[in-house]
């Protein structure tokens, strides 16, 4: 997948989604933790957007209480064309158990998106920084999702951003929660390379998001005319 420019991600547990995404979404964020079975939806897509696929743990956010099985059915699900990436949380690179999967994507042609979440709130500026650059050791885009208590807690994440990304590292950041939600916006302009919102808004799978078309719109408005997300330098 091309992290190189802003890939909004359509974030969906069921993949017969894909069509009503199309329109606005640059990619499929699969949620294989929150899907029936999984493998077989994903042998049957024969949809036109790219799948990155997640298959969340419990212990950070996620419906998968098994983690031998979630890392082998994501192993599995890079296998496959559609699949341009897949998620694995940065606690599952430190211990050692992602690196199989990792690579093993990898060699599949699909890049790897490299997660942290805090639902609890925004860690300060030195933390955000430094979870942001691990990420980022392991992943092709290190992805960070912090939980706003107050609208000022975007700032130190929008700075983190922007501060990565003129350093070179490719990452997605986004504050969960309603006085985080103007980041999902707003980030995207600093270097944030993925946005995640969901087809319906009933169906979010973070607290927070907007609903996809009105994401990209917010974003592309913002952005103006002529210019890319992803020049925070201007
Ligand atoms: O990690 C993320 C980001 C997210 O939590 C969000 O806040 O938009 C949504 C999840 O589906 C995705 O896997």
């Amino acid at each position: 997948m091309d992290f190189d420019s802003f890939v909004l991600a359509a974030s969906t547990a069921d993949l017969a989604d894909e069509p009503d995404a199309r329109e606005h979404a640059d990619c499929i964020e699969f949620r294989m933790d929150l899907a029936e079975s999984p493998l077989e939806a994903l042998e049957s897509y024969d949809g036109e957007l790219p799948v990155l696929a997640t298959n969340r743990a419990d212990w950070e956010g996620g419906e998968a209480t098994d983690d031998g099985r979630r890392l082998d059915e994501l192993e599995r699900a890079a296998e496959r064309d559609a699949v341009g990436a897949i998620d694995l949380e940065l606690e599952t690179m430190r211990s050692g158990d992602g690196e199989r999967v990792a690579d093993h994507a990898r060699e599949h042609g699909a890049d790897v998106v490299v997660s942290s979440h805090d639902f609890e709130g925004t860690p300060g500026m030195t933390e955000l920084q430094e979870t942001l650059r691990a990420a980022c050791t392991y992943g092709d885009v290190g992805k960070l999702a912090v939980t706003a208590q107050a609208r000022a807690d975007v700032l130190d994440l929008l700075v983190a951003t922007r501060a990565a990304t003129a350093e070179g590292d490719r990452v997605a950041t986004m504050a969960m929660g309603e006085p985080g939600r103007h980041s999902r916006a707003v980030a995207p302009l600093y270097g944030s390379r993925i946005g995640y919102a969901p087809v319906d808004p009933a169906e979010a799978t973070a607290p927070g998001q907007y609903d996809l078309a009105t994401l990209r719109e917010l974003i592309e408005t913002l952005a103006g005319e002529g210019d890319s997300v992803n020049t925070p330098e201007r």
